[in-house]
This record gives C-alpha cells, sequence and structure tokens, in this order.
C-alpha cells in the first residue's frame, strides 16, 4: 500500500514538473489554441454538452444564478452531509444549497442532468470601480446532446418561475407607500416599503360564508388564469371595489387578500400625487403579483366626470378637504393628461388603459363608505370587475366573531340566547368592528361577553324601531362625522383649517338665507 502511494505521488510530481515547464515553455497564445483543441476534440466524442452560469455576468449579477441557486436549493436533500445555508434579506426563511464544487442530479420532464456548483480564486483584479468577490462562483449544467433542445429552454423558464415563487414563499410580505410625496429614494424608487405582517385572513373575516368563498375562488382563478388572460387577450389584472360604513371590515379584506395569495399591498395615497405622469410613474415601480390599493376613493380625488363641468358631475359631494384643487380653489379639474393635477380620466387610465398592461397579475382594490358618491365612469362594467358589499354583522359573520374571540363555536352557545342573537342582529346594523370590540372587552367571561352582546344588540335595535328609521339617517351622519375625524387624524395639516373654513361658510351661508 505503502508503495502505491508513493508511486502515486511521483507520478503527480512529474506531471505537474511537466505542466510549469509547459507553462514556462510554450507561450500563452499556443496554450490557449491547444486548449481549444483539445476542448473541441474532447466535444467530438463526448455525448454531453456543458452550460457555464457565472455568478456575475459582466459587471452585473446575473439573474439566472440566483435563480439556480434558490431552485437547487429546493432539490438538496437535507441529510447531505455538507450544505450550504442562507438568510436572504427581509426573509424569515433559511434555505439549503450546494457547496463549492458539489454535484446534484435533477430531473425534468423524465431528462436527467447534472449540476455542478464550481467555485474558483478570482486572479487578482487591476483596479476597478466595482470591485469584484475575491471567489468566481458558477454552476455547469450537463445534459445529453439529443436532450438539449427538448427541455433547455423550457427548463430554465421552469427553473425561473420556481425560483420566483420561492423567494415569494419565503419572503415577508412587503407593504409599500408613496407618503414620500414624489421624491424618489437613493436607488430611485418612489414607494417606500416595511415588512407586512397584518394577521387578517380570510378565516378570521367575518362575513357572509357564501360571499366570502365566491371571492376567495374569484382570487384563486384569477391567480392561476395566466393562460385564461392570455387567451381571452385581456390584461392580467383585476379589479375589486370594496363598499360599505366604516368599520365592516374593508381595510381587513385587503390585508386577507394579500395573505391568502402571498401578494405584497402597494397603498396608493392619492393625495401624495400631484399630477397623472407622477401615477403613471409609480405604476410602471410596482411589482407583479401585488395588490395596488386606494383607500377612501370618494375622499382622495377630484371624482368628477372626465368631462369639464358635466351635467353629471358628482364632484362636489365627493370631494374632499383633501383635494388639492379646492385647498388651492381652483375648484375644477383640468381632465388633461398633463394636467397638473391628477383626474378621474388619469386614475381610469392607470386601472384601465394601455398603462395598466405594464406588469401582469396585479389586483386593484378601491374602498369607499359612499358607493353612491362615485362617478358612474368608475362603476361602469369592465372597470371593477367585481363590486363587494362590506356590510352590518349578519349572523353567519357574529357567528365567526363569536368563534374567533371567545372560542365559542355555535354548539357551545345556549340555545336561547343563539335565538336571540339571531333575531336581533340584523334589525342592530351594529359592525363588526364594534361587535368585537364588545368582545374583546369580556373575552375572559364568556357567557358575560354574550349577555352584554346580546343586550347591545337588543337596545341599538330597539332605537332604531323607535325612531322609525331616523336613526338610519342619524347613523349616516354619524358615518360622515366619524369619517371626518379619520381624515384630519390622516392628514392632519390639509384637512383642519381648510375644513374649518369651508363651514363656517356654509353656516354664514345658511344664516343669511335664514
Ligand atoms: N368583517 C370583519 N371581520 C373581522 N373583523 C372585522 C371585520 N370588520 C371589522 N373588523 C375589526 O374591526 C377593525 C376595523 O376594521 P377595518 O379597518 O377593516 O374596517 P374598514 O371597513 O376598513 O373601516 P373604514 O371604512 O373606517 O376604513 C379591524 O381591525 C377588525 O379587527
Ligand atoms: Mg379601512
Amino acid at each position: 500500500m505503502k508503495e502505491y502511494w508513493g508511486s502515486l505521488a511521483s507520478i503527480l510530481g512529474v506531471l505537474a514538473f511537466c505542466q510549469s515547464l509547459l507553462q514556462v515553455l510554450i507561450p500563452p497564445e499556443l496554450r490557449f489554441a491547444t486548449l481549444k483543441l483539445f476542448n473541441r476534440i474532447f466535444n467530438m466524442f463526448t455525448s454531453y454538452c456543458y452550460f457555464d452560469i457565472t455568478e456575475i455576468d459582466g459587471v452585473n449579477t446575473n439573474e439566472l444564478y440566483n435563480a439556480v441557486q434558490l431552485y437547487l436549493s429546493s432539490c438538496v436533500s437535507i441529510s447531505g452531509s455538507r450544505l450550504s445555508l442562507t438568510r436572504a434579506l427581509n426573509s424569515s426563511a433559511i434555505t439549503f444549497g450546494l457547496t463549492n464544487n458539489d454535484t446534484l442530479f435533477d430531473t425534468f420532464n423524465g431528462v436527467t442532468v447534472l449540476w455542478e456548483h464550481i467555485v474558483t480564486q478570482r486572479q487578482a483584479q487591476t483596479f476597478s470601480w466595482r470591485p469584484l468577490p475575491d471567489e468566481k462562483r458558477g454552476f455547469t449544467l450537463r445534459i445529453k446532446k439529443k436532450d438539449k433542445s427538448l427541455i433547455l429552454d423550457s427548463y430554465l423558464d421552469y427553473i425561473m418561475e420556481k425560483a420566483n415563487d420561492m423567494r415569494r414563499k419565503n419572503q415577508d410580505r412587503l407593504l409599500y407607500t408613496n407618503s414620500r410625496g414624489g421624491s424618489l429614494d437613493s436607488r430611485g424608487h418612489p414607494w417606500e416599503s416595511v415588512p407586512f405582517k397584518h394577521p387578517s385572513t380570510f378565516e378570521t373575516l367575518a362575513m357572509d360564508p357564501v360571499k366570502k368563498a365566491e371571492i376567495m375562488e374569484d382570487l384563486k382563478d384569477f391567480a392561476s388564469g395566466q393562460s385564461f388572460y392570455q387567451k381571452t387577450g385581456r390584461a392580467w389584472k383585476r379589479g375589486y371595489l370594496l363598499y360599505g360604513p366604516p368599520g365592516t371590515g374593508k381595510s381587513s379584506m385587503i390585508a386577507a387578500m394579500a395573505n391568502h395569495l402571498g401578494y405584497d399591498i402597494y397603498d396608493l395615497e392619492l393625495t401624495e400625487v400631484h399630477n397623472n405622469s407622477e401615477l403613471r410613474k409609480l405604476l410602471m415601480k410596482t411589482s407583479s403579483k401585488s395588490i395596488i390599493v386606494i383607500e377612501d376613493i370618494d375622499c382622495s380625488i377630484n371624482l368628477s366626470n372626465r368631462k369639464k363641468g358635466s351635467p353629471n358631475n358628482s364632484s362636489s359631494i365627493g370631494r374632499s378637504y383633501c383635494d388639492p384643487e379646492m385647498r388651492s380653489g381652483t375648484g375644477v379639474s383640468s381632465g388633461d393628461e398633463g394636467g397638473n393635477s391628477i383626474t378621474l380620466s388619469g386614475l381610469l387610465n392607470f386601472t384601465d388603459g394601455l398603462w395598466s398592461c405594464c406588469g401582469s397579475e396585479r389586483i386593484f382594490v378601491f374602498t369607499t363608505n359612499h358607493i353612491d358618491k362615485l362617478d358612474p365612469a368608475l362603476l361602469r362594467s369592465g372597470r371593477m370587475d367585481m363590486h363587494v358589499f362590506m356590510s352590518y354583522c349578519s349572523f353567519p359573520a357574529l357567528k365567526i366573531l363569536l368563534k374567533n374571540y371567545l372560542g365559542s363555536a355555535e354548539s357551545d352557545l345556549d340555545e336561547g340566547v343563539l335565538k336571540g342573537l339571531e333575531e336581533v342582529v340584523d334589525k342592530a346594523e351594529m359592525t363588526p368592528a364594534d361587535v368585537s370590540e364588545l368582545l374583546i372587552k369580556n373575552r375572559r367571561s364568556k357567557d358575560k361577553a354574550v349577555l352584554e352582546l346580546l343586550e347591545a344588540l337588543k337596545s341599538k335595535a330597539e332605537m332604531k324601531l323607535k325612531s322609525g328609521g331616523c336613526v338610519g339617517e342619524k347613523n349616516l351622519n354619524d358615518v360622515e362625522e366619524e369619517e371626518q375625524e379619520k381624515r384630519a387624524l390622516e392628514s392632519p395639516k390639509e384637512g383642519c383649517d381648510f375644513e374649518d373654513s369651508v363651514k363656517k361658510e356654509e353656516e354664514d351661508e345658511e344664516k343669511k338665507i335664514k
């Protein structure tokens, strides 16, 4: 044995000596040509072809390298004796990878290929503005020559798609906002992001189960509908209009949608957008697989018809003190694309026009407390694909809240109490937010919570009955007040002064009329 190792060492020594001798004797050009020739001869006789995917392509990072790395991490068996572990930024998951110069077999469409992760030391660099890493990394893919044309393109597409999916699954959702008012960050992005960790899901959402199932089905069809949208020539996007009184779960629904699909959310603050072209730029900087949200659309911009001075104009009702035009006193929106304000036509182009198609798989969600204040152009069929009414708490919704907050299933509750709740809940017109508050308050004592809730519902229903419908109007006023409070809180600087002056003007006018 000793002799064997001894002779092997001496052979290797001789080979190394020959190599260094050749390096000294043969000029680099000739060496390179010889190597090329050897490669050619080797390629003629081998039944494989090889593809190198380097980490850095010129000076840019090669997207394909990252995708292959992530994809292979799903094929690597955890039982492997040596693996590399990574945790990406904004990710809560750890991924396994091939270590240096490790190999792995993978099968795609019945064809087996070999991947090798090759890491070599980079030669000393001359001066560069962008220093490269010390190690040169790359993957080499080995495929049989006869299989190359069969699978190469589709295999690489598959890897890219799978890697994107994995990236999304591993990464925390992000919530983007354009609150910077048109200015860009150091990388030229107009959106700021924070990790999105809203706990709302379709399971916790209290609403009619049939309606809920319909929405979930619709979302599922949308997310898996790439070929359908392609076949029908439609842009791969969907619009939802969520409307209903405050506290009925519109924002919770958006969070549930994002959690269900694994999409990021872009919360578009229209009052921070100065004109239509800025709106377009914002849209272009959104990624696919995302939900673009405009909350309280009726009080975000001038929702007048696109034609100036249209008789159909509902703007004076829908306009808010948040509207920059109202603040500046111009009153009427230009409606021009290049104007210095954002218009309904700009918004429709954003959601519906040619610009809406830059990128794909996007959901637009608008919310409003007053659907009646929206311009018919926004409601026309094809604009918002689904109109979802978020109603006051119904009996099925109430049962979900009882389960969520008290852990009480229907069977756990006293039959009489349950019947009582069913009788009054619709008449009381209480929002799920109000019901939730009551349940949270008494969550330590289930019986007390349910009885108190029943009492609250009964008294609200009675009040409503006594006032013979006037409560409805009163409620509307309450809603109006609540909204104004909310807006003032959201944009105190913009809201207060202007609102006060408008109110004062209105009061003065009323006095004059009297
Ligand atoms: N349908 C619901 N299911 C479960 N919880 C709800 C529902 N509606 C409201 N809530 C509770 O009330 C809180 C407020 O609800 P949410 O913000 O979703 O209402 P909203 O309709 O968006 O109100 P607004 O019109 O004021 O924006 C939520 O945090 C949630 O806890
Ligand atoms: Mg909301």
